[in-house]
Protein backbone atom coordinates (compact mmCIF):
# COMPACT_ATOMS: atom_id res chain seq x y z
CA UNK A 1 0.00 0.00 0.00
CA UNK A 2 2.92 2.39 1.05
CA UNK A 3 5.95 1.47 -0.94
CA UNK A 4 9.29 3.79 -1.06
CA UNK A 5 12.30 2.62 -3.39
CA UNK A 6 16.17 4.18 -3.39
CA UNK A 7 13.93 7.05 -1.85
CA UNK A 8 16.37 9.81 -1.61
CA UNK A 9 15.85 13.38 -0.59
CA UNK A 10 18.67 16.11 -0.56
CA UNK A 11 18.60 20.04 0.72
CA UNK A 12 20.62 22.54 -0.01
CA UNK A 13 23.02 21.59 2.71
CA UNK A 14 21.57 18.53 3.61
CA UNK A 15 21.33 15.26 2.87
CA UNK A 16 17.72 14.36 4.69
CA UNK A 17 16.95 10.72 3.16
CA UNK A 18 19.77 8.40 1.81
CA UNK A 19 18.10 6.03 -0.44
CA UNK A 20 14.82 4.47 1.37
CA UNK A 21 13.61 1.04 0.68
CA UNK A 22 10.27 0.16 2.33
CA UNK A 23 7.00 -1.27 1.74
CA UNK A 24 3.86 -0.75 4.15
CA UNK A 25 0.92 -3.15 3.93
CA UNK A 26 -2.36 -2.76 4.26
CA UNK A 27 -3.17 -3.12 8.42
CA UNK A 28 0.11 -2.21 9.51
CA UNK A 29 1.12 0.49 11.38
CA UNK A 30 4.84 0.72 10.95
CA UNK A 31 5.93 3.64 13.46
CA UNK A 32 9.14 5.49 12.39
CA UNK A 33 11.48 6.04 15.49
CA UNK A 34 14.90 8.70 15.61
CA UNK A 35 16.51 11.90 16.62
CA UNK A 36 15.34 15.16 15.74
CA UNK A 37 16.37 15.61 12.26
CA UNK A 38 16.86 11.83 10.73
CA UNK A 39 14.59 12.43 8.38
CA UNK A 40 11.44 11.34 9.45
CA UNK A 41 9.19 14.43 8.41
CA UNK A 42 10.79 14.47 4.68
CA UNK A 43 9.80 10.52 4.44
CA UNK A 44 6.29 11.41 5.59
CA UNK A 45 6.22 14.53 3.15
CA UNK A 46 7.68 12.63 0.11
CA UNK A 47 4.65 10.35 0.86
CA UNK A 48 2.47 12.90 0.66
CA UNK A 49 3.82 15.22 -2.39
CA UNK A 50 4.56 17.94 -0.32
CA UNK A 51 8.54 17.76 -1.07
CA UNK A 52 9.89 16.05 -4.33
CA UNK A 53 12.39 13.65 -4.47
CA UNK A 54 16.13 14.20 -5.61
CA UNK A 55 16.25 10.24 -6.94
CA UNK A 56 13.89 7.42 -6.32
CA UNK A 57 10.33 6.89 -5.76
CA UNK A 58 7.10 6.77 -3.34
CA UNK A 59 4.00 4.87 -4.12
CA UNK A 60 0.46 5.01 -2.65
CA UNK A 61 -1.86 1.86 -3.59
CA UNK A 62 0.79 1.49 -6.76
CA UNK A 63 0.61 4.88 -7.83
CA UNK A 64 4.02 7.19 -7.87
CA UNK A 65 3.20 9.87 -5.41
CA UNK A 66 5.84 12.81 -7.24
CA UNK A 67 3.88 12.61 -10.66
CA UNK A 68 0.23 12.13 -9.34
CA UNK A 69 -0.02 14.27 -6.28
CA UNK A 70 -3.75 14.42 -6.73
CA UNK A 71 -4.60 11.37 -7.64
CA UNK A 72 -2.95 10.01 -4.46
CA UNK A 73 -5.06 12.59 -2.21
CA UNK A 74 -7.65 10.42 -3.06
CA UNK A 75 -6.36 7.35 -0.98
CA UNK A 76 -4.40 9.22 1.90
CA UNK A 77 -5.22 11.02 5.27
CA UNK A 78 -2.75 12.69 7.00
CA UNK A 79 -2.29 14.19 10.55
CA UNK A 80 0.11 16.10 11.16
CA UNK A 81 0.90 17.33 15.16
CA UNK A 82 -1.48 19.83 15.31
CA UNK A 83 -4.28 19.32 13.22
CA UNK A 84 -5.30 21.60 10.38
CA UNK A 85 -9.48 22.30 10.70
CA UNK A 86 -11.54 25.64 10.21
CA UNK A 87 -11.40 27.21 13.18
CA UNK A 88 -14.79 29.24 12.60
CA UNK A 89 -16.01 25.92 11.69
CA UNK A 90 -17.66 23.26 14.25
CA UNK A 91 -16.87 19.77 14.14
CA UNK A 92 -19.36 18.52 12.26
CA UNK A 93 -19.23 21.36 9.56
CA UNK A 94 -15.13 20.42 9.32
CA UNK A 95 -16.08 16.61 8.64
CA UNK A 96 -18.60 17.63 6.70
CA UNK A 97 -16.42 20.08 4.36
CA UNK A 98 -13.30 17.88 4.19
CA UNK A 99 -15.49 14.63 3.49
CA UNK A 100 -17.74 16.19 0.37
CA UNK A 101 -13.89 17.56 -0.57
CA UNK A 102 -12.06 14.06 -0.74
CA UNK A 103 -16.47 13.19 -3.33
CA UNK A 104 -18.26 11.97 0.12
CA UNK A 105 -21.72 13.97 0.98
CA UNK A 106 -22.95 12.93 4.26
CA UNK A 107 -26.31 12.80 6.12
CA UNK A 108 -26.28 15.05 9.55
CA UNK A 109 -26.84 11.44 11.54
CA UNK A 110 -24.08 9.62 9.45
CA UNK A 111 -21.36 12.88 10.31
CA UNK A 112 -22.41 12.87 14.01
CA UNK A 113 -21.77 8.94 13.80
CA UNK A 114 -18.08 9.37 12.56
CA UNK A 115 -17.45 11.35 15.08
CA UNK A 116 -18.97 9.57 17.95
CA UNK A 117 -16.94 6.96 16.55
CA UNK A 118 -13.81 8.87 16.90
CA UNK A 119 -14.83 9.87 20.36
CA UNK A 120 -15.59 13.09 20.20
CA UNK A 121 -17.85 14.21 22.79
CA UNK A 122 -21.32 15.19 22.12
CA UNK A 123 -21.23 18.20 23.42
CA UNK A 124 -18.67 19.17 21.20
CA UNK A 125 -19.58 18.25 18.03
CA UNK A 126 -21.86 21.37 17.48
CA UNK A 127 -18.77 23.78 18.88
CA UNK A 128 -16.47 26.04 16.50
CA UNK A 129 -13.09 24.09 16.69
CA UNK A 130 -11.49 27.38 17.97
CA UNK A 131 -12.35 26.36 21.00
CA UNK A 132 -11.12 22.29 20.53
CA UNK A 133 -8.69 21.04 22.93
CA UNK A 134 -5.49 19.73 20.79
CA UNK A 135 -6.96 15.87 21.19
CA UNK A 136 -10.19 16.76 20.34
CA UNK A 137 -9.05 17.70 16.63
CA UNK A 138 -6.57 14.78 16.49
CA UNK A 139 -9.89 13.25 16.84
CA UNK A 140 -11.97 15.24 13.97
CA UNK A 141 -8.93 14.12 12.08
CA UNK A 142 -9.54 10.58 12.26
CA UNK A 143 -13.14 10.86 11.69
CA UNK A 144 -12.17 12.91 8.52
CA UNK A 145 -9.86 9.42 7.35
CA UNK A 146 -12.70 6.94 8.38
CA UNK A 147 -15.31 9.45 6.75
CA UNK A 148 -13.46 9.43 3.23
CA UNK A 149 -12.10 5.53 3.49
CA UNK A 150 -8.73 6.31 3.32
CA UNK A 151 -6.56 3.38 2.82
CA UNK A 152 -3.34 5.31 4.15
CA UNK A 153 -3.01 6.88 6.88
CA UNK A 154 0.40 9.08 7.61
CA UNK A 155 0.71 10.55 10.72
CA UNK A 156 3.80 13.26 12.02
CA UNK A 157 4.12 13.16 16.19
CA UNK A 158 0.43 12.68 16.23
CA UNK A 159 0.29 12.03 20.10
CA UNK A 160 3.14 15.00 20.84
CA UNK A 161 1.58 17.33 23.51
CA UNK A 162 -1.35 15.31 24.04
CA UNK A 163 -2.42 13.92 27.80
CA UNK A 164 -2.16 10.13 28.56
CA UNK A 165 -5.82 9.56 28.13
CA UNK A 166 -5.92 11.53 25.01
CA UNK A 167 -3.00 9.61 23.88
CA UNK A 168 -4.28 6.42 25.27
CA UNK A 169 -7.81 6.92 23.03
CA UNK A 170 -6.08 8.09 19.68
CA UNK A 171 -3.90 4.96 20.28
CA UNK A 172 -7.12 2.62 20.28
CA UNK A 173 -8.66 4.31 16.92
CA UNK A 174 -5.20 3.55 15.19
CA UNK A 175 -5.55 0.16 16.24
CA UNK A 176 -9.32 -0.09 14.81
CA UNK A 177 -8.15 1.85 11.89
CA UNK A 178 -5.53 -1.04 11.30
CA UNK A 179 -7.97 -3.76 11.96
CA UNK A 180 -9.88 -2.04 9.14
CA UNK A 181 -7.04 -3.10 7.00
CA UNK A 182 -5.64 0.74 6.98
CA UNK A 183 -2.00 0.78 6.02
CA UNK A 184 -0.44 3.73 8.54
CA UNK A 185 2.89 4.91 8.64
CA UNK A 186 3.68 6.94 11.69
CA UNK A 187 6.70 9.39 13.00
CA UNK A 188 7.10 9.19 16.41
CA UNK A 189 8.65 10.47 19.19
CA UNK A 190 7.00 8.23 21.84
CA UNK A 191 8.24 4.51 22.27
CA UNK A 192 5.67 3.45 24.75
CA UNK A 193 3.07 4.21 21.76
CA UNK A 194 5.11 2.65 18.71
CA UNK A 195 5.64 -0.51 20.83
CA UNK A 196 2.04 -0.51 21.53
CA UNK A 197 0.46 0.49 18.48
CA UNK A 198 3.01 -0.20 16.08
CA UNK A 199 3.15 -4.03 13.90
CA UNK A 200 6.66 -2.59 12.94
CA UNK A 201 9.17 -0.12 14.07
CA UNK A 202 11.90 1.43 12.02
CA UNK A 203 14.91 3.11 13.55
CA UNK A 204 16.09 6.14 11.45
CA UNK A 205 19.71 7.68 11.75
CA UNK A 206 20.74 10.80 10.25
CA UNK A 207 18.55 9.66 6.77
CA UNK A 208 19.21 6.09 7.02
CA UNK A 209 16.51 3.63 7.84
CA UNK A 210 19.27 1.51 10.23
CA UNK A 211 16.82 -1.52 11.82
CA UNK A 212 13.17 -2.36 11.40
CA UNK A 213 12.05 -4.84 13.56
CA UNK A 214 7.99 -6.16 13.75
CA UNK A 215 7.18 -4.82 17.92
CA UNK A 216 5.73 -8.25 18.58
CA UNK A 217 9.47 -9.36 19.02
CA UNK A 218 10.44 -6.53 21.30
CA UNK A 219 9.45 -5.48 25.04
CA UNK A 220 9.49 -2.11 25.78
CA UNK A 221 12.75 -2.29 28.01
CA UNK A 222 13.76 -3.79 24.84
CA UNK A 223 12.78 -1.29 22.48
CA UNK A 224 14.24 1.17 24.30
CA UNK A 225 17.34 -0.43 24.52
CA UNK A 226 17.68 -0.82 20.95
CA UNK A 227 16.63 2.66 20.33
CA UNK A 228 19.56 3.82 23.04
CA UNK A 229 22.50 1.94 20.99
CA UNK A 230 21.44 2.95 17.31
CA UNK A 231 21.50 6.64 19.34
CA UNK A 232 24.91 6.48 20.55
N1 LIG B 1 13.08 22.50 3.70
C1 LIG B 1 14.28 22.15 4.18
N2 LIG B 1 15.40 22.77 3.74
C2 LIG B 1 16.62 22.42 4.19
N3 LIG B 1 16.83 21.43 5.10
C3 LIG B 1 15.75 20.79 5.56
C4 LIG B 1 14.43 21.09 5.14
N4 LIG B 1 13.55 20.27 5.77
C5 LIG B 1 14.31 19.48 6.57
N5 LIG B 1 15.62 19.79 6.44
C6 LIG B 1 16.74 19.12 7.14
O1 LIG B 1 16.70 17.74 6.81
C7 LIG B 1 17.02 16.94 7.96
C8 LIG B 1 15.87 15.98 8.24
O2 LIG B 1 14.77 16.71 8.74
P1 LIG B 1 13.37 16.03 9.14
O3 LIG B 1 12.44 17.14 9.46
O4 LIG B 1 12.98 15.06 8.12
O5 LIG B 1 13.79 15.25 10.48
P2 LIG B 1 12.86 14.55 11.58
O6 LIG B 1 13.43 13.20 11.81
O7 LIG B 1 11.45 14.63 11.19
O8 LIG B 1 13.12 15.47 12.85
P3 LIG B 1 12.10 15.93 14.04
O9 LIG B 1 12.02 14.77 14.95
O10 LIG B 1 12.82 17.10 14.63
O11 LIG B 1 10.79 16.30 13.40
C9 LIG B 1 17.30 17.92 9.09
O12 LIG B 1 18.68 18.14 9.16
C10 LIG B 1 16.58 19.18 8.65
O13 LIG B 1 17.23 20.34 9.17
Amino acid sequence: MLEAKELRKQYPNKLALRGLNLQIEPGEVFCLLGQNGAGKSTTINLFLGFVQPTAGAAYINGVEVASNPLKIKQYLAYIPENVMLYAHLTGVENLALFSSLAGFRYSEKELLEYLANAGLPAEAVRRRVGTYSKGMRQKVGIAIAVAKHAKVLLLDEPTSGLDPKASNEFSELLRRLSQQGTAVLMATHDLFRAKEVGTRVGIMREGELVDVRPTATLNANELEQLYLTYMQ
